[in-house]
């Protein structure tokens, strides 16, 4: 096995396991993936994130088919729909953490952008994010609805499901699911509050400084 391929599964259990922890997403919900040069790497459907076992994560080839470990999760049409438009994403983050969902479940926030700039580390690690509408767990159809967004955007809330986050490393996906959930509760905490959001130009001068988002 290739020193890349060994990483990623030591990563895709250290993460999995760190954020179950937390209480990022609950029993066998959530899914993580990571793109190898000579495929993916995909955690196993019905599988707690909490105790994944690096030797039966799913491993597909290059062309999205199931070659070893258990059969992956339902939601690999969610998953490609990122890596096919996102050239330089090498992981995908799906939780069902708690306030990022609450959010997703709001009939009145803004589809094309769910998470006001209110904090720096939004604005750097995470972006503006779109909510697309509900589609059942799993459902193929949930990738037209992906491939028009995350072209431009990294972090996606699935109506009613979750958040979904691509990164270039598995890490840095994390890290941006991470400020997405922190923001989401942020954000609920202080609805009905005076809020003062960033300004433009504060937005601007962080993009500028921190062009880090992938
Ligand atoms: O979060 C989930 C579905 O959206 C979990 O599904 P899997 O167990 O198939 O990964
Ligand atoms: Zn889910």
């Amino acid at each position: 096995m290739s020193p890349e391929e060994s990483a990623a599964r030591e990563g895709l259990v250290r993460w999995g396991r760190s954020m179950f922890e937390r209480g990022l997403t609950p029993g066998s919900s959530g899914n993580l993936s990571v793109r190898l040069a000579d495929g993916y790497l995909f955690t196993p459907t019905n599988s707690c994130l909490g105790f994944l076992d690096s030797e039966r994560l799913s491993k597909l080839d290059g062309n999205g088919k199931h070659i070893s470990g258990d059969p992956p999760t339902k939601e690999l049409p969610l998953h490609f729909a990122f890596y096919e438009t996102r050239p330089s994403a090498r992981a995908v983050v799906h939780l069902h953490s708690t306030y990022a969902t609450a959010l997703s479940c709001l009939a009145d926030v803004d589809p094309n952008d769910a998470i006001p700039p209110i904090t720096p580390y939004v604005v750097m690690r995470v972006g503006k994010v779109p909510i697309v509408p509900y589609t059942r767990p799993g459902s193929a159809d949930v990738a037209p609805l992906i491939r028009a967004k995350a072209g431009d955007h990294p972090a996606i809330l699935l109506g009613n499901h979750g958040p979904v986050v691509a990164g270039t490393s598995l890490e840095a996906a994390v890290f941006a699911t991470e400020e997405l959930e922190e923001t989401a509760k942020l954000v609920l905490l202080t609805r009905g509050m005076a809020i003062r959001h960033l300004a433009a130009t504060e937005i601007a001068d962080l993009e500028a400084t921190f062009m880090l988002r992938g």
